[in-house]
C-alpha cells in the first residue's frame, strides 16, 4: 500500500531538519504555494512542501488542497488530534515562518 510504503522511508537526520527550519518564509511568499503542483503548507510554525504527500492523504487531496499555501495547524487538529503529522512530514519541511 502507497501510504505505507511512504511512511517506512528512512526519514532526513535531524541537523538536516533544524537546518531546514533555519529557512525563514512570509506568509506571502508561503501563499503563493497554493496549487496541486507546488502545494505548501504550515503546521505548528513549520512550512512542509506536501505536493508530493498529497497523493498519500488518507482523508484525500481534495480536503487538503483547501489550505494549499496556507496555516492548516487548527483544522489539522480539529480532523486528527492523534496524528503525528511532524514525523510524517519531517522529509518534507522547507523552512519556517519569519516572525
Ligand atoms: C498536512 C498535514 C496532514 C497530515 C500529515 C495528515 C494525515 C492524515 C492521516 C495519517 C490520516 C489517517 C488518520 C487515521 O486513520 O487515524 C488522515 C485522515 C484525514 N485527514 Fe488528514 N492530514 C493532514 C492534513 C489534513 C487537513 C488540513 C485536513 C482537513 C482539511 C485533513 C482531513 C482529514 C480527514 C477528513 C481524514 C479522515 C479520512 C477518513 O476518515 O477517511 N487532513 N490525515
Amino acid at each position: 500500500m502507497a501510504f505505507i510504503h511512504r511512511v517506512s522511508q528512512s526519514s532526513i537526520s535531524n541537523e538536516e531538519f533544524r537546518s531546514r527550519l533555519n529557512k525563514k518564509y512570509t506568509m506571502e511568499e508561503v501563499s503563493k504555494h497554493c496549487t496541486i503542483e507546488d502545494c505548501w503548507i504550515i503546521f505548528n510554525g513549520i512550512i512542509y512542501d506536501i505536493t508530493e504527500y498529497l497523493n498519500f492523504h488518507p482523508g484525500g487531496k481534495n480536503i487538503l488542497i483547501k489550505y494549499a499555501g496556507k496555516d492548516g495547524t487548527d483544522i489539522f487538529y480539529k480532523c486528527h488530534p492523534w496524528v503525528d503529522c511532524n514525523s510524517l512530514l519531517k522529509n518534507y519541511a522547507v523552512g519556517s515562518l519569519a516572525e
